[in-house]
């Protein structure tokens, strides 16, 4: 679960300061599912970041599960990203030397887990994305949507609480689009993440239950009953 006290973000440019969160509280439940949106520089991609421990807030609290992760040292808050906290971004972020289960395995390199488990774990993985047939591709040999779920096996190969999407469609056409949004969603069904994502896509954010706005860097929530 997480619990964000007071979160604030500021970054200065020049003489200006940006707020870009400024004073965000938000409760998400293990096993929820939250979309957030706004406007462009609203502070979307920022609020991601602390959530998933990639930056730190300039002041507030990041809690996840009793674990403050404003406060953790680097060590610790690498270990929690590369246990419990998956990735998935627009632009798939995939190694392009690497084939489709080299790249998934790269999630498990930083947890210690041998080279034989693995490689069974990664193509589990792919598997259950329906990419069971392409271990050996590279990603240069796979269409956009084939590459994202890609990623989204490399997400979650390391059974994480958490998944983090930021606009993973964002770079789809809308048949790719399609079959992104339902494998994201069988895959929070199966595996009970907690599953936070940002989109600017209306069509995306009315199936979920809850939809978080932010603008100018403060948050509002609403539950979205159409879902
Ligand atoms: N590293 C940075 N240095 C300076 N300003 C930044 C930095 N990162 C973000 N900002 C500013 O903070 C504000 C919030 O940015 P953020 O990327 O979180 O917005 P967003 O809602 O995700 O926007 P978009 O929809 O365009 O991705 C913006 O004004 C942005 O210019």
């Amino acid at each position: 679960m997480y619990e964000l006290r007071n979160v604030t973000k500021r970054y200065t440019r020049g003489k200006e300061t940006i707020h870009a969160l400024d004073g965000v509280d938000l409760t998400i439940a293990d096993g929820d599912r939250l979309v957030i949106q706004g406007p462009t520089g609203g502070g979307k991609s920022t609020l991601l970041q602390m959530l998933g421990g990639l930056d730190r807030p300039s002041s507030g609290e990041v809690v996840l599960d009793g674990t403050d992760l404003a406060k953790l040292p680097e060590a610790r808050l690498t270990r929690v990203r590369s246990e419990s906290i998956g990735f998935v971004f627009q632009a798939f972020n995939l190694i392009p030397t690497l084939t489709a289960q080299e790249n998934v395995e790269t999630a498990l390199v930083p947890l210690g887990i041998k080279p034989k488990e693995r490689r069974e774990r990664a193509a589990e993985a792919l598997n259950s994305v329906g990419l069971g047939e392409r271990l050996a591709h590279l990603p240069s040999e796979m269409s956009g949507g084939q590459q994202q779920r890609v990623a989204i096996a490399r997400a979650l190969v390391k059974q994480p609480k958490v998944l983090l999407a930021d606009e993973p469609t964002g770079n789809l056409d809308e048949s790719m689009r399609d079959e992104i949004m339902d494998v994201l969603e069988r895959m929070w069904k199966e595996l009970g993440l907690t599953f936070i994502m940002v989109t600017h896509d209306s069509a995306i954010a009315k199936k979920a239950p809850r939809i978080a706005t932010i603008r100018k860097g403060r948050i509002s929530v609403k539950e979205n009953a159409g879902a």
